[in-house]
């Protein structure tokens, strides 16, 4: 089975209110490619404009917290960002892995906390150099999935992302056997922690995808999309990978 591709941009610490013309540039072209979905996860502060400006097309957000409210200074949760017209979060970035010390603990409670409010997850896996080089990747890949992994999980509101930390803006992608090789022991670790419906999870790509460089990593068996950085920035960017999903 195939399921249908998935082109995810996020923006992370980039973008003002002069770049949402570039979100509307971005959703003229995802609307010209019914056969696929494509979402943009701007800053925080762009979501409610974004959403206001383009309606149809599905914004997201980088994060949230796992409470509904509290004293969490700085923070928002799941019903904010779905107030401010997010239909989705990524959750668990490598970045605020290592940045926030987020656990997979803390992301499986975002994540669950995501799901009640009626949103879409991205919950992001991914070893580092090291870790690959000490021939650990799927071992510590699939120790983040188990730990960050929701009690009810369903392909209706989870995706998966797999993003080797040594890939992310670097300029660098493994092997195309090496992302064979994880989506596989993925797909397989997701089949073990929730049986039935498994093979429906989405499981994105990401780190430094590009319109070059696409359509081989969304060729490979049991890559369903991409979660794109740098090159989700602007359309003149964005639209060859969106193209390349949608020939797939
Ligand atoms: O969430 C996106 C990833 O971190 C990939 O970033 P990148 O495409 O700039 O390498």
């Amino acid at each position: 089975m195939t399921n249908r591709k998935y082109i995810v941009g996020n923006w992370k610490m980039n973008g003002m209110q002069a770049q949402l013309s570039d979100i509307a540039a971005i959703a003229e072209i995802a609307e010209q490619h019914g056969e696929i979905d494509v979402a943009i996860c701007p800053p925080v502060t762009l979501i409610a404009a974004a959403a206001t400006k383009c309606p149809q097309f599905a914004i997201g957000a980088q994060d949230c917290h796992q409470s509904s409210s509290g004293a969490h200074t700085g923070c928002v949760s799941a019903e904010m960002i779905r107030e401010a017209g997010a239909l989705l979060s990524i959750l668990g970035h490598s970045e605020r892995r290592a940045d926030q010390y987020e656990t997979d603990a803390d992301v499986k409670a975002k994540a669950e906390a995501v799901k009640a409010a009626g949103l879409g997850a991205i919950i992001c896996v991914g070893e580092t150099e090291e870790e690959r080089d000490d021939g650990r990747a799927v071992e510590v890949v699939c120790g983040q999935l188990e730990g960050s992994f929701p009690d009810e999980a369903d392909a209706d509101w989870l995706t998966i992302a797999y993003e080797p930390v040594w890939a992310i803006g670097t300029g660098r992608v493994p092997e195309t056997s090496d992302v064979k090789e994880m989506h596989e022991a993925i797909r397989n670790k997701i089949g073990k922690l929730m049986g039935d419906g498994a093979e429906k999870v989405r499981i994105l790509y990401g780190g430094s995808m590009n319109g070059g460089n696409a359509a081989e990593l969304l060729s490979v068996p049991n890559v369903d999309g991409g979660l794109v950085g740098g090159s989700s920035l602007t359309a003149d960017k964005f639209g060859p990978i969106i193209d390349a999903a949608a020939k797939l």
